[in-house]
């Protein structure tokens, strides 16, 4: 029999939408602003499987001039504990130094203590009697509100005060401060405020709206699912066709493959025919909580976020491109208006 030969390129989709704006990101992001005074630090979460890409340069933009730490969030997803890995976050602190780095999995209380030292750190030497506040950000289902229990959870040793959610959106309005450092006699302690996911209004490039769909920034409702499961089939090729042994040999072909993903799991629609979007779904879905290989998705190179910075000044849209976005930004309001999610 041949060897397998995976694909080296995907096709590039140019009918894929490109935006996923809501009228919520914008409201969130004014009032972000306009609360900036009042706040001592911001924790930006991006995601770690798309360092690169779930970077929202409309923060920049509007927060920037504050202190703050960028913590890439779902560590454990992206991270298979090997010399890489460390090789790859080395390169991710340069990026940013002198600015500081934290890595974080919910599932690592050593993550978790990392950071809450360092947000105790950044609060006590400020020696402000009221205490310090400080903002959790990042673009939408990156974590955050993940990660403000869990600070919540080993510092003041309080249960969950923020609603999380597999789909992106669940956190609607900037929340009042949850205390995660308790204070002493110097201090109130540390504040952290749950804020909503921005996403940013147009992703230029359609590969990386395949990667924050697949990490699951934007509605499973936006980009369907088949095409989704494609490119995360051409991605787990690149990585090893072993993980989805269990359902098939080694494949280029997707439709293959989640028809006979529907009939190991009973994914069928009437009269036994297999129910391939559904399928696509779970597979999307088995990868995003680590059962499909854990791997990152950005290239990760020394000057690789200078590229990006200076590809993203390049592109930053005519008003003629803005009118199209705000066009997209509506058309995508009235489809997600129309559609239920399944
Ligand atoms: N495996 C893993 N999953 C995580 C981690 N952090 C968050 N998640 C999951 O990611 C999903 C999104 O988490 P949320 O905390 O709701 O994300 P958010 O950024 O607040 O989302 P928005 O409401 O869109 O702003 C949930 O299903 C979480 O369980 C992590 O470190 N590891």
């Amino acid at each position: 029999m041949a060897a397998f030969v995976p694909r080296a390129t995907f096709p590039t989709l140019d009918s894929l939408p490109r935006s996923y704006f809501l009228g919520h990101h914008r409201a969130g992001l004014n009032r972000m602003k306009l609360m900036l005074s009042q706040i001592d630090l911001i924790l930006e979460c991006r995601d770690y499987r798309v360092p690169l890409t779930s970077r929202n340069p409309m923060f920049e933009e509007s927060l920037g001039g504050k202190q703050r730490v960028i913590v890439y969030t779902k560590r454990d997803l992206g991270q298979q504990k090997t010399r890489a890995d460390s090789q790859r976050e080395q390169i991710i602190r340069i990026w940013h130094h002198p600015s500081p780095v934290l890595f974080s999995s919910d599932k690592s209380y050593g993550d978790v203590r990392t950071i809450l030292r360092f947000a105790k750190k950044h609060a006590f030497s400020a020696e402000s009697f009221t205490g310090s506040r400080m903002m959790v950000i990042g673009m939408p289902n990156v974590g955050k509100s993940t990660l403000l229990n869990a600070l919540r959870r080993e510092g003041v040793g309080k249960g969950k005060a923020a609603q999380t959610g597999a789909q992106p959106g669940i956190t609607r309005s900037i929340s009042s401060g949850v205390k995660i450092v308790e204070g002493n006699q110097h201090t109130e302690g540390v504040y952290l405020i749950d804020t909503p996911g921005v996403f940013v209004p147009y992703v230029p490039d359609a590969e990386a709206m395949l990667k924050l769909a697949l990490c699951g920034s934007v509605k499973d409702t936006v980009i369907a699912p088949t095409t989704l499961a494609d490119y995360l089939l051409f991605r787990i090729n690149q990585v090893s066709p072993q993980l989805y042994e269990e359902y098939h040999q080694p494949t280029n072909e997707v439709m293959a493959l989640l028809e006979a993903i529907a009939h190991k799991t009973g994914r069928l629609q009437k009269g036994g025919l297999p129910d391939t979007e559904a399928s696509a779904l779970w597979m999307i879905q088995r990868w995003r909580t680590g059962h499909l290989g854990n791997f990152v998705l950005d290239n990760v190179s020394e000057n690789a976020l200078d590229r990006k910075i200076a590809e993203e000044q390049q592109l930053s849209p005519s008003t003629a491109q803005a009118k199209k976005i705000m066009k997209e930004e509506r058309k995508l309001r009235q489809a997600l208006k129309n559609r239920r999610p399944r």
